[in-house]
């Protein structure tokens, strides 16, 4: 069935729909990663947003629910070059993407010009866009913008129960994981380790976390802008006081509000998994995963008590921080890179050896 895009700014695309058929409006960002598009979909960091796999072949290696990093797709929408429905006939688990975009309520758009496409947001930068199947059924933009602007994603996806989860072998510390919308490879590389976990709400208060026997603390991923999250920073704020904490993306950027520095909008972000980042103390670069719209600003680091330990080689902003004085460090790259290399996965263990140092 023929549909179309339309960008904010008037520009429209045509193309042809798949999985569900509806209206669907968000954010347009662009992903490069050459593969990886079941692990893009269900990454809830991208809740909310229209999802553009710049990869000219989507589908084309079918469905396997058990690369998936949250239990459904969290994109609003996908838009792609060529749309494959293959399904592995020799695995019983295998199924099409779009069947796997039915199940989820999901509408994508296909046959449209992506490099066209990821020029004018690398131009214009990020911009919203509108999925539809009809022309003449197009509302007024700026009333569908209305309709998103109040939500905290953060709250929409994090688990409303506290649980907890056990490596396979002897637990050699507790951490308190505080949930803003989770990629379970990150659970999977924190329990490879023998860390045991407690996951927390996104909303969990100080005290709550602290009445847990834990070790240390993970702050995890997610979707929107950090600095909407006032409570959350302030929950932050007494956590690092506390305990040796470790942030990832939206859990680097909130250790970096609750120490006073800011953090900024990008044009267009940093979604792929070639990005290369340097790592200042042993001069190395590292080729990681990337997903994130927002970046901690550099002016407003007070390199008196935080040292930038990472920067991205393309743009030369900050990937990653430590705390002078505090066993505290965050990245804002996916060291669980899923998809993506496992250059960084050494982070994991740093994260370890700072909770059994602290036994020490
Ligand atoms: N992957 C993430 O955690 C993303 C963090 C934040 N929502 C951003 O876009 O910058």
């Amino acid at each position: 069935m023929k549909g179309y895009l339309i960008l904010e700014d008037g520009t429209t695309f045509e193309g042809k729909l798949h999985g569900e058929i509806k209206r669907t409006f968000g954010e347009v960002v662009f992903n490069t990663s050459m593969t990886g598009y079941q692990e893009i979909l269900t990454d809830p960091s991208y809740y909310g947003q229209i999802a553009v796999l710049t990869y000219p072949l989507i589908g084309n290696y079918g469905i396997d629910n058990s690369v998936n990093q949250s239990k459904s797709i969290k994109v609003r929408g996908l838009v792609v070059s060529e749309f494959n429905n293959y399904v592995d006939e020799s695995d019983s688990n295998s199924y099409s993407l779009n069947e796997f975009l039915l199940n989820n309520h999901i509408t994508c758009i296909s046959d449209i010009d992506t490099r066209h496409l990821t020029k004018i947001i690398r131009e214009k930068g990020v911009i919203n866009g509108l999925i539809i199947s009809s022309l003449s059924s197009m509302p007024t933009l700026i009333k569908d913008i209305k309709e998103y602007e109040n939500i905290k994603p953060v709250y929409k996806i994090s688990t409303k129960n506290i649980y907890k989860l056990k490596p396979k072998g002897q637990s050699l510390k507790r951490v308190g994981v505080l949930d803003f919308g989770i990629k379970k490879n990150i659970l999977d590389s924190l329990l490879a380790r023998g860390i045991e976990l407690i996951i927390f709400p996104a909303d969990t208060d100080f005290e709550t976390i602290n009445s847990y026997k834990i070790d240390g603390v993970f702050l995890s991923n997610g979707p929107g802008d950090p600095k909407e999250l006032i409570n959350i920073i302030e929950t932050v704020k007494k956590i690092i006081d506390h305990y040796p904490t470790f942030g990832i993306c939206l859990g680097h950027q909130l250790i970096a509000l609750a120490l006073e520095c800011n953090t900024k909008k990008m044009k267009f972000g940093h979604r792929g998994a070639n990005q290369p980042v340097k790592d200042i103390f042993n001069n190395r670069v590292y080729i990681t995963a990337q997903n994130h719209g927002y970046v901690v600003e550099e002016n407003t680091i007070d390199l008196d008590k935080i040292t930038i330990t990472h920067i991205n080689v393309n743009d030369n902003t900050v990937e990653g921080i430590s705390h002078k004085f505090k066993p505290v460090f965050s990245v804002q790259y996916h060291p669980e890179a899923s998809p993506g290399p496992k250059d960084s996965d050494y982070l994991f263990d740093s994260f370890l050896k700072l909770l059994l140092k602290k036994e020490a």
